[in-house]
Parts: C-alpha cells; sequence; structure tokens
C-alpha cells in the first residue's frame, strides 16, 4: 500500500472557487515527494485535506491506508504536519514548545526527545530562549522540531524553506533526506525549483488538478536544448529536444569534423520547464 492515494480529490470553497478541481497521485512509502505550483494552484488545500485538516467536496484520500477526516486521531499519532507559517508560543522557550507538541502526541521520555528533535535541527543552544527572540529562520527550524518530535512515519511540510537562507536550505534538505533515509515518507511544497529537484518526484498542481508527476530528470527531458555549432566563421544555432538522443542525433550531422571549431549546449532548467508546462496547460 502506497503512503498516500488519492483519487479525484475535489474541494471548492463557496460556490466560486474551485481549489482542487479532481486530484489524482499517489505517494510510495520512504518517497520525498515534491509539489509545485503557481500561487493558488490549491498545494495547501491538497495537504489540509490530506492532514484531515478540511472536508473535501468530492473524491477520495488515503494517508498510510487511513481517511483523513475519520481516522483522524490515528492519523495525527503517525503523521507531522509544519504548516506554511509557524504555529508557535512566542513566549515559551523553543525546548517548551517542542514539548508541548510531543506532549499532545503522548510522545514518552518528552524532554529528552524534545532535545533530540532541537538537535537534530541544530538548535540545541537556544533551546531555553523565548520563541520570540529567535531568527525567521530559527522560528522555522522550531517548526520543524515540533513536526517531527513524535518521530512521525511520514511528515507535510508545507514551504519548509520560505524564507530561509541559501545556507539552512541546504541544511533543512540534508535533513529531509536522513529522515527519508530513516523511511520517513516526505511530502514538501516549494516554489523553488533547485529544491523540486532533490526530491524522488514531483508533481505540478495547476489550477487544482496535476498536470506533470514524474521524476525530475524525466520532467527536464520535456525541456528544449538549445545547440550552438561554430563551423569555420559560420555559428549556427539549433533547438532540440532534451534527451540525451535527441543531442547524439544532432551532433551526428557534423562527425566531429576538425572544421567544427566550438559546440555548446544549453539545456532549459527545470524551473523554464515547468514554466512551459504550466502555460501550456494554460
Ligand atoms: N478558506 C478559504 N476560503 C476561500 N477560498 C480559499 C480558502 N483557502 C484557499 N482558498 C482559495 O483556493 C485556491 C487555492 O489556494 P491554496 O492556498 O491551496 O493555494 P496554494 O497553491 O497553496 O498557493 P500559494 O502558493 O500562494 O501558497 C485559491 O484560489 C485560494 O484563494
Amino acid at each position: 500500500m502506497d503512503a498516500i492515494e488519492v483519487e479525484g480529490l475535489e474541494k471548492r470553497y463557496g460556490k466560486k472557487v474551485q481549489a482542487l478541481g479532481g486530484v489524482d497521485l499517489s505517494v510510495g512509502r520512504g518517497e520525498v515527494f515534491g509539489l509545485v505550483g503557481p500561487n493558488g494552484a490549491g498545494k495547501t488545500t491538497l495537504i489540509k485535506a490530506l492532514v484531515g485538516a478540511l472536508r473535501p467536496s468530492g473524491g477520495r484520500a488515503r494517508v498510510l491506508g487511513l481517511d483523513p477526516l475519520k481516522d483522524r486521531p490515528e492519523l495525527r499519532r503517525r503523521i507531522g504536519y509544519m504548516p506554511q507559517s509557524p504555529v508557535l508560543y512566542d513566549d515559551l522557550p523553543a525546548l517548551e514548545n517542542v514539548e508541548f507538541f510531543g506532549a499532545a502526541h503522548g510522545v514518552r521520555g518528552l524532554r529528552e526527545r524534545a532535545r533530540e528533535a532541537l538537535r537534530f535541527v541544530e538548535l540545541e543552544e537556544r533551546a531555553n530562549d523565548p520563541v520570540h527572540t529567535l531568527s525567521g529562520g530559527m522560528k522555522n527550524r522550531v517548526s520543524l522540531a515540533c513536526a517531527l518530535v513524535h518521530r512521525p512515519e511520514m511528515l507535510f511540510l508545507d514551504e519548509p524553506t520560505a524564507g530561509v537562507d541559501p545556507r539552512l536550505r541546504s541544511r533543512f534538505w540534508a535533513a529531509f533526506r536522513e529522515l527519508a533515509r530513516g523511511g520517513a515518507t516526505l511530502f514538501i511544497t516549494t516554489h523553488l525549483m533547485d529544491e523540486a529537484i532533490l526530491c524522488d518526484r514531483v508533481a505540478v498542481l495547476r489550477q487544482g488538478r496535476v498536470v506533470v508527476c514524474d521524476e525530475p530528470r524525466e520532467i527536464l527531458q520535456r525541456g528544449r536544448t538549445r545547440l550552438l555549432v561554430r563551423e569555420d566563421e559560420r555559428e549556427e544555432e539549433r533547438i532540440i529536444g532534451g534527451r540525451a538522443e535527441d543531442l547524439a542525433e544532432a551532433l551526428h550531422a557534423y562527425g566531429l569534423r576538425e572544421s567544427v571549431s566550438a559546440v555548446s549546449v544549453e539545456a532549459d532548467s527545470l524551473e523554464q520547464v515547468v514554466l512551459s508546462i504550466i502555460g501550456e496547460e494554460a
């Protein structure tokens, strides 16, 4: 059984807004799964539906084999959820915030486990500082510690690195990979394609529908490659497909003649490919 199974999931807000228009996707156990898409595409709505924080208007969702609404108490014990904006008690020390979440999950050996979670996000030395004295990035790290204090099998992270500096971002991603190596499944929304590329698979959501769901390198192959060849005094530019085979085929024509003095290749980035997919769909 997959960690997440979603079929035809719909969510309407009132009569006008259809936030999810029939989402189908599945996420395997131990996978690091990325969800990308423009503002308002429905990413947060989908996460909320999966953690049992809202009632879908239609379709079906299973997380760890459970119904997010009917089985919410059990689901909450087994998943961690880091919402888009940290929900923390500003006046309480970082450690007590983590303990609060741990206590809600009935964690045993609470103090030690909360310390361990803060150590994991490298904030142990700020454990006793009130949250309002921490920087934005540090608050995000406390929020991540709160989401994983009960060692969940599955983590939902809604833009966990928004407003986080590049060094800290790479630390977060190292932490995500470590959790996945330990067997956890991660479901992460992001706007950053250099993060999406680190996921095992990525779904692109647009206007409440999944338009692509694949491994990043497969998505990249949908892009275009710009080939520039200088031969004698002439420079020739060709646009070819994004697969390695497309490049080989295009180069056959030149046979690496000595007169070919320079070849340069520019492949679309994941961001360009995703933007063109979103554009095509529009
Ligand atoms: N509580 C709500 N009531 C009414 N409309 C809502 C509500 N929450 C979200 N929406 C609408 O649903 C759509 C999807 O919103 P959602 O927050 O899921 O998008 P998102 O992909 O997470 O966006 P972002 O990248 O900006 O965080 C948007 O049109 C949004 O305005």
